[in-house]
């Protein structure tokens, strides 16, 4: 096992790590329980099953939030703890190389939070690398990144939309939106709250978005929801149309559709007219949404091309990446704590020693 190279993609909603020649050894819930503030109680898909229904002694934490590290602790604890499940002890992960997928448009604090949860572990790993999100989508398109080709990818993922232009191999323009998946199921609980007096909770709303939500109207799908009745207090179960749950997200797309349109409006005509010719590269959970190549043809008039297996195309990408030696540039080499680096250059995958 030493030395073998792991990727690791923290999402909002579930984390997954890829071990070169193994493929993804863990895809769970990004979700810790904690008991009496101190004890782990569950982690990943067993933690996420206790989210609405724990007593006040147990709390239930996805340490990320818009794409970022919110809860460190939490973090952590969740990371210690998969790798003490997979190697018996973490720190016999220890002489591994690890890349770390992450966003491009975070903080160099928020960036340096990923890799520091390694060298906290008690894994002394050969090296940690970060890599942008966008290029591990690119790479699982199978597109060659290292051309000068514009390149345009939108990953729609659970907390955070990443809109991004890729060419040389690096970012040439990038912006991470605070909606996406959540957002929906939060429009979804406060529509049906408003229309139909029922109040779901988020798992519920999630359950219907994957079920009948649509991202252009007229699906004619319907989906029996539980809830409560605002009026009596008592649970009910009714049915929901398509449309329904169509217009509780229509805003939340319209603004991914503008913020799209937007980063078109401002490349330049070279990077435009690759991406006439390609079109756009969508991926992402929520880019499950019926229709959504629809909708996203309809307001840019380019090709839509909805990855296979949306949600896990930062994780094999990233698994592309670790596993061909022809792209051992890409990844940023971040060092110990304390070796100064130029996070700045994370975009192009230059490190330099200050
Ligand atoms: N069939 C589906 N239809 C609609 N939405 C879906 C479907 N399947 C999954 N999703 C949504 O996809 C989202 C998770 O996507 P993904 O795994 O790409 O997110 P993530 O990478 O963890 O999040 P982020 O990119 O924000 O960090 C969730 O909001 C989930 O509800």
């Amino acid at each position: 096992m030493l030395g073998k190279s792991i990727g690791i993609d923290l999402g909002t909603k579930r984390i997954k790590y890829y071990r070169k020649g193994d493929g993804i050894i863990f895809d769970q819930e990004n979700c810790i329980a904690i008991e009496n503030r101190e004890e782990i109680r569950a982690i990943g898909d067993e933690a996420a099953e206790m989210v609405g229904r724990t007593p006040e002694t147990i709390e239930v934490i996805y340490p990320v939030n818009r794409g970022v590290i919110a809860n460190v602790s939490a973090m952590e604890l969740l990371f210690n703890t998969s790798f003490d499940r997979l190697y018996g002890k973490a720190k016999r992960a220890s002489g591994t190389s690890f890349v770390i997928a992450l966003p491009t448009d975070i903080t160099e604090v928020e960036k340096r939070s990923f890799a520091d949860l390694i060298h906290k572990s008690g894994i002394k790993p050969k090296n940690v690398s970060l890599v942008d999100k966008p290029i591990c989508v690119a790479m699982a398109a199978g597109l060659d990144i290292m051309k000068a080709k514009g390149v345009m990818t939108v990953d729609v993922g659970a907390d955070t939309t990443e809109i991004a232009i890729i060419a040389l191999g690096g970012i040439v323009r990038s912006r991470l939106l605070p909606i996406a998946g959540n957002k929906f199921d939060e429009s979804i609980c406060n529509y049906i709250r408003q229309k139909c007096a029922l109040v779901i909770g988020k798992s519920n709303a999630e359950q219907l978005k994957m079920g009948i939500a649509g991202a252009l109207s007229g699906q004619s799908l319907t989906m029996q929801v539980n809830g409560r009745d605002v009026v009596t207090g008592l649970p009910k179960r009714i049915e929901i149309e398509s449309d329904i749950v169509y217009e509780a997200i229509k805003e939340d797309l319209k603004s991914i559709t503008e913020n799209i349109k937007s980063t078109l409006e401002h490349i330049p005509p070279e990077v435009s007219s690759d991406i006439i010719d390609a079109g756009i590269y969508v991926t992402g959970g929520s880019a499950l949404i019926g229709n959504f190549d629809k909708l996203l043809n309809a307001e840019t008039n380019l090709k839509i091309n909805i990855l296979e297996d949306p949600q896990d195309s930062v994780i094999n990408g990233l698994g592309k990446l670790i596993d061909d030696d022809n792209y051992k540039t890409l990844p940023y080499i971040y060092r110990q704590p304390g070796y100064s680096v130029n996070l700045r250059n994370v975009n192009n995958g230059i490190a330099k020693k200050k």
